[in-house]
């Protein structure tokens, strides 16, 4: 069916509700938005569905929740009777219409015979994974779009393990959504009768503590002075209660929380767009900071899988630390740790993405632990530990990526901002003890491995237009590519769409083992790179640059000649 006939068919639809109607009617002479929310189905990303809320096949609306949870509800049936009774865990975020879609989806499930176990109110998304693992429930689901600006929602699906579903299991339920005629006569069951039949549960306060207190049983080294003063913001999200309930039971007595943004908001109106990622998110916390004089700033996204941090300098300046420095930040001070406890494992392995850096990975060598790089998405991180959790071939010690997602051990199988935040106080009240504050510590890392630089850019290019401009972009650059930045000879191209990675000084080509996925990288002659990809969670193209040098500057300067030429030629491509 083409945009305007599905348009016309919800239309029609006896089964479509007057106010969703009402909002199609609103935009019947503008056929831009039209196409826009009907020229496609939402699909599974990077993680999970996500979208704009609004009517539409392309947006998310309690229709779409339907609709994927039947299939998702076929695809668990087909698994057998005791899939449907292990059932389903399902946490939502502050999000507008999460609690919502949150029970539709649970009342879908409960009306195909499929157990449910609801949260009583948001949780972050770390403790889904939890939870699935805790009940051995069949799948998961969180509602939430993550990071996404205030007019995104989300539905993210977890399987037996704990983590987020490959596409194998994407896949099957992709298919069976082309199975299902009507996308608004999907049947939900009546919430007293799921209750009373056993098939909604709710839960709560009980998993909260074990998971609390799994989170604290993580923590690397305890006997420290945790007299270090942090503030702490959840933007709005889902952090508040877990993430200030971790740090007070283990003993940071010293946490601000940035009050403005300590109470759910969907709106998020004192930060805009929630992504911690972006230093902008922590404008309220910066002025906290310089009030309480805070060691560190720590702030999570909405539904608390990722965590960022600044850090005060010598001035007394917050300076934010990215993905790939608290990563290798934690990465020595998890590895020391376990050290000095005699409880590092000879077999043990950190996991990130192709496009995080390698500080992490050297560090990790030092140490005699091995690397392992897998796609971007913590689906694929956390696969590697439900690989090594079933053929005891390797130990999963931690696992990050660039865009701010850590996981430290295996018990959650998702990035988690609890663990993280937790972890990254710790370290900063260690080193501390031993005079550092965590830059001074970074300073080190680069003066023991190496001066590291990286610049993540991306170009937000919406809508259809957006899109094909995308794939115009990736199309173009896979043949136009530099082969000379600055000097620069390039050397070599990963090409992970076609699996190939030509070696250009050997004139040599080799199948590179790692599943498919649309980025290409390039690696020049100075000890840097760069990755272009687009994101699989909004909008947008990515780049992904990285440079050694042999101080900083040096490795700055590799890096902005880098971003100045290829932003230059992907602005060259209409
Ligand atoms: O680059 P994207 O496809 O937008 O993904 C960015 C990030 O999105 C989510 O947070 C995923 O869990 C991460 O694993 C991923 O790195």
């Amino acid at each position: 069916m083409k945009w305007l006939e599905k348009y016309n068919h919800w239309l029609e639809n006896e089964n479509i509700d007057e106010e969703t109607k009402k909002e199609l009617r609103s935009i019947e002479n503008n056929k831009e938005e039209i196409e826009e929310r009907f020229y496609t189905d939402l699909a599974f990303g990077t993680a999970g569905l996500r979208g704009k809320m609004g009517a539409g096949t392309n947006r998310m609306n309690k229709y779409v929740i339907s609709l994927t949870t039947q299939a998702l509800a076929e695809v668990i049936k087909e698994e057998g009777e005791e899939a449907c009774n292990k059932g389903v865990a399902i946490a939502y975020d502050v999000r507008h219409k999460s609690d919502e879609f949150a029970k539709i989806a649970s009342l879908v499930l409960a009306n195909n015979g499929i157990k449910v176990y609801l949260f009583e109110d948001i949780r972050p998304t770390p403790e889904l994974s939890y939870a699935v693992r805790r009940f051995k429930t069949q799948a998961g689901i969180v509602v939430t779009a993550s990071h996404n600006p205030k007019e995104y929602n989300g539905y993210k699906v977890y399987w037996k393990e704990g983590s987020q579903i490959l596409s194998d299991i994407a896949e099957r339920v992709t298919e069976k959504i082309s199975e299902i005629n009507d996308i608004a006569g999907i049947k939900a069951m009546d919430e007293k009768e799921a209750k009373e039949k056993g098939l909604l549960e709710i839960i709560g306060t009980d998993i909260d503590d074990e998971y609390l207190s799994k989170v604290k049983e993580s923590s690397i080294r305890n006997n420290i002075n945790k007299d270090i003063k942090i503030v702490y913001t959840p933007l709005n999200g889902t952090g508040y209660i877990p993430v200030t309930r971790v740090l007070d039971e283990s003993g940071f007595k010293n946490v601000y929380v940035v009050e403005e943004q300590a109470e759910p908001d969907p709106t998020f109106a004192t930060v805009g767009y929630p992504n911690p990622e972006d230093t902008k998110a922590f404008k309220y916390a910066i002025n906290l900071g310089k009030e309480k004089n805070a060691d560190i700033l720590i702030a999570n996204d909405p539904d608390c899988d990722r965590m960022a941090c600044m850090v005060k300098d010598n001035n007394n300046e917050y300076v934010s630390i990215n993905g790939n420095q608290t990563g290798a930040i934690l990465i020595k001070y998890i590895l020391e740790g376990l050290k000095d406890k005699n409880e590092l494992p000879e077999n043990g392995v950190i996991v990130k993405s192709i496009v995080t850096g390698d500080l992490g990975k050297n560090i990790a060598k030092a140490f005699g632990i091995e690397t392992i790089n897998t796609l971007t998405g913590f689906k694929n991180i956390c696969a590697k530990a439900n690989e090594f959790e079933k053929t005891g071939e390797k130990t999963f010690i931690f696992g990050y990526e660039e865009s701010i997602g850590y996981v430290y051990d295996t018990f959650v199988r998702d990035k988690d901002g609890v663990i993280a935040s937790m972890l990254i106080a710790e370290a900063a009240a260690y080193y501390k003890q031993n005079g550092k504050n965590l830059l001074e510590v970074l300073e080190g890392i680069y003066r023991e491995y190496g001066y590291y630089s990286e610049d993540l850019f991306s170009l937000v290019l919406e809508g259809i237009e957006g899109q094909e401009r995308i794939a115009r972009m990736m199309k173009t650059y896979e043949d136009e590519y530099l082969t000379d930045i600055e000097g620069a000879k390039l050397i070599n191209i990963t090409d992970y769409e076609n699996s190939i990675r030509k070696d250009l000084l050997n004139n040599r080509e080799e199948k590179i083992e790692i599943n498919k996925t649309n980025a290409l990288k390039y690696e020049l002659d100075n000890e840097s790179w760069y990755a272009i990809r687009p994101s699989g969670t909004e909008p947008k193209i990515k780049i992904y640059i990285y440079a050694k040098g042999k101080d900083k500057k040096d490795a700055e300067i590799k890096v902005n000649n880098i971003k100045e030429n290829v932003l230059n030629k992907l602005n060259s491509i209409e």
